[in-house]
């Protein structure tokens, strides 16, 4: 479906690909990817058995930590949008973002062993602020919404 373009943390500079939640360069990490798809984000994961909080659900620091990688890559690549940067054409993404703030609703339990599909939307940019909506979906049912400030780095 996206295989041709890249994610946009495949798009973050060696240095800083070691996050826990999305850096290509963590072997232990979850390595999540968001794809820039129009005008949203997309990405998926499936979490195994280890990441359980009562038998059958997903523990919802998975959720959050799936959310808040999800909520500043999308922040960085709606931000190069708005910048008239085009994605495909960069190898280093030039905007970088970081989490100030994040808001996870849990709505229904995440249920164990299911592709989760996360999706992201720009609210606003302000500045220096981009405010991200985001949901977190199991076989169509939202199980979790997610809302992130991220904030562009200088430099
Ligand atoms: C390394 C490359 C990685 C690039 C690749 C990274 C990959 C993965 C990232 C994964 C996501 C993470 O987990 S990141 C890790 C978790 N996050 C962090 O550790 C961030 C810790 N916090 C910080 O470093 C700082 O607070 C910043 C950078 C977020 C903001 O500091 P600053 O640059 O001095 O800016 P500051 O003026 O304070 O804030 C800018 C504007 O945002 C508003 N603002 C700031 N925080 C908040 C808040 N919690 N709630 C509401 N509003 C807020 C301010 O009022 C201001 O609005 P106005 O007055 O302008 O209107």
């Amino acid at each position: 479906m996206h295989h041709k373009r890249k994610a946009i943390q495949d798009l973050y500079p060696d240095e800083l690909a070691h996050c826990y939640g999305c850096g290509k360069n963590n072997p232990d990490g979850h390595q999540l990817k968001t794809y820039l798809m129009g005008d949203e984000t997309i990405a998926h994961f499936t979490p195994d058995e280890k990441f359980t909080a009562i038998p059958g659900s997903v523990y919802g620091g998975l959720v959050a930590s799936l959310l808040d990688c999800h909520g500043t890559g999308s922040a960085a690549a709606f931000a190069c949008l708005a910048e008239n940067i085009d994605l495909e054409n960069v190898a280093i993404i030039p905007i970088r973002c970081v989490t100030a703030s994040l808001k996870v609703d849990f709505k229904v339990p995440t249920p164990m062993g299911k592709k989760l599909e996360l999706k992201g939307k720009l609210r606003s940019i302000e500045g220096r602020k981009i405010l991200v909506d985001m949901t977190l979906s199991a076989e169509g049912i939202v199980c979790a919404t997610g809302e992130i400030l991220a904030i562009k780095l200088k430099d």
